[in-house]
C-alpha cells in the first residue's frame, strides 16, 4: 500500500529504527517509444533513477546505509566516489547529522556532484589518483579510525538499492520484463537489483528472473571483458578511461557477485563507445525527454547495440535503468553540443537567425 517507495518495502530492509529518509525511490518508468520503434523493440523502458532527491540511485543505497549507520551508532560516515555516491552520502549525511567524508579522484569527477557533496557539507578530498586509488585509501582511512565506509562493499548499500528491482515487479506484474539492461561501474547496483528479483522469486511473486544486462564503457570494461571471454573472474583494468566519468572503475568491488548476477541469471555484459554513450544520451534527450548523465546513457546504447547484433529478441520487453540525472554533468552537455546562438537584443535579429523572416 501507499506511494511507491523505498521504505515501502521495510519489512525486507534490514532496518528497525525510523530510517533517515527523503522520499526516494518510487521513480517513474517510461516507455521509449520512439526509440524503441528505430530498433523494432515495442517494449523499451527506461526507469529514471535520476528523479531520486540527490539525482541517482544511489539515494537507495544510502537510505538504508546512513539509517544504519546511525542504528550502530557510528561517529561519522565516509566513502570514495565518482561523484553520485559522495554526492548522496553528503545528502544523507546532513539529513541524519552525521559528519560524512568523501574521497574523489582529481580531476574526473562531473561538476554537478562536486556543487552537491560540497554544498550539502561534506569534507571533500580531492585524491591525486583515479577511483580505484580512493577506494584503497577510504578502506584504510575507515578501518584505521573507526569511521563506517558507505561504498557499495557494505552490504546495506545494496539493500537499498535492491529495491529497483522490487518497483520493477511491483509496475509490471506478473509480466516480468526479460531483461533489464544498466550500466556497470563497481558493480553494486547489478548485484543488488538481480538480489531483490530473487528475493520476489522466493516470495512466490514472480516465477522467473530477467536477464541481467551490463554495459560498461570500451575504455573501462573489467566486467564485460569477463563476461564475453568467459574468465572466471575480471582482470583489473590499470587505466580505466571514458567521458561517463561516473563508470571509470577499473576495479570494480562487486565483480564476482556482479558476474554471478549476469550468468546465473542468462544474461549478458557488452561494451559501448563514448561516441555510442553521447549518441545515446542525445536520443533520450531528443526523442524521449529523458535527461540523463553520460553513464545512464550507456544502458540505451547498449540495448541498440545488443539489439543490432541480435542478442535481443523482437518480442522482448527490456527496461533500461538510466542511472542519473543529466543535471550532475553539465560539461560534458556544453561540450557536446551547438554553443547558443548569440544576437542583438531585437526580435528583427531573432527573427533573421531562426529563418522565420
Ligand atoms: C550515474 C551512474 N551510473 C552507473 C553507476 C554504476 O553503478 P555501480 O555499478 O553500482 O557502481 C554509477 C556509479 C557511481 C559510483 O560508483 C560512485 O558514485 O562512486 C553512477 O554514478
Amino acid at each position: 500500500k501507499g506511494p511507491l517507495s523505498v521504505w515501502k518495502y521495510k519489512a525486507l530492509l534490514p532496518v528497525s529504527g525510523e530510517p533517515v529518509t527523503l522520499k526516494e525511490g518510487g521513480t517513474p518508468i517510461y516507455h521509449m517509444k520512439k526509440i524503441g520503434a528505430e530498433i523494432g523493440l515495442k517494449e523499451a523502458y527506461a526507469k529514471h533513477e535520476g528523479m531520486n532527491p540527490s539525482g541517482s540511485f544511489k539515494d537507495r543505497g544510502m537510505t538504508v546505509g546512513v539509517s544504519k549507520a546511525l542504528e550502530l551508532g557510528m561517529k561519522s560516515v565516509a566513502c570514495a566516489s565518482t561523484g553520485n555516491t559522495s554526492a548522496s552520502l553528503a545528502v544523507y549525511g546532513a539529513r541524519a547529522g552525521i559528519p560524512v567524508i568523501v574521497l574523489l579522484p582529481q580531476g574526473k569527477v562531473a561538476l554537478g556532484k562536486v556543487a552537491q557533496a560540497l554544498m550539502h557539507g561534506a569534507r571533500v578530498i580531492s585524491v591525486k589518483g583515479n577511483f580505484d586509488d580512493a577506494l584503497r585509501l577510504v578502506r584504510e582511512l575507515c578501518i584505521e579510525n573507526g569511521i563506517y565506509l558507505l561504498n557499495s562493499i557494505n552490504p546495506y548499500r545494496l539493500e537499498g538499492q535492491k529495491t529497483i528491482g522490487f518497483e520493477i515487479v511491483d509496475y509490471f506484474g506478473w509480466e516480468v520484463p526479460d531483461r533489464i539492461i544498466l550500466p556497470v561501474g563497481n558493480a553494486g547496483n547489478i548485484t543488488a537489483i538481480y538480489k531483490g528479483l530473487n528475493e520476489m522469486k522466493k516470495l512466490g511473486i514472480i516465477d522467473r528472473i530477467p536477464k541481467m544486462t551490463g554495459i560498461q564503457a570500451e575504455g573501462s570494461a573489467p566486467i564485460a571483458k569477463a563476461i564475453k571471454s568467459g574468465a572466471a573472474n575480471i582482470s583489473v583494468e590499470e587505466h580505466p578511461e571514458t567521458v561517463a566519468t561516473a563508470i571509470r572503475i577499473g576495479d570494480p568491488v562487486n565483480a564476482v557477485k556482479a558476474l554471478n548476477a549476469i550468468r546465473k541469471s542468462g544474461g549478458t555484459a557488452e561494451t559501448v563507445t563514448d561516441e555510442e554513450i553521447l549518441n545515446a544520451q542525445k536520443m533520450l534527450a531528443v526523442k524521449e525527454g529523458i535527461g540523463v548523465e553520460p553513464a545512464s546513457a550507456a544502458s540505451v546504447a547498449g540495448l541498440i547495440k545488443l539489439r543490432n547484433m541480435g542478442v535481443i529478441e523482437d518480442d522482448e520487453r527490456v527496461v533500461c535503468v538510466v542511472t542519473g540525472h543529466l543535471l550532475k554533468d553539465p560539461e560534458t552537455v556544453i561540450k557536446n553540443c551547438d554553443k547558443p546562438i548569440e544576437v542583438e537584443a531585437s526580435e528583427e535579429a531573432i527573427e533573421k537567425v531562426l529563418g522565420i523572416k
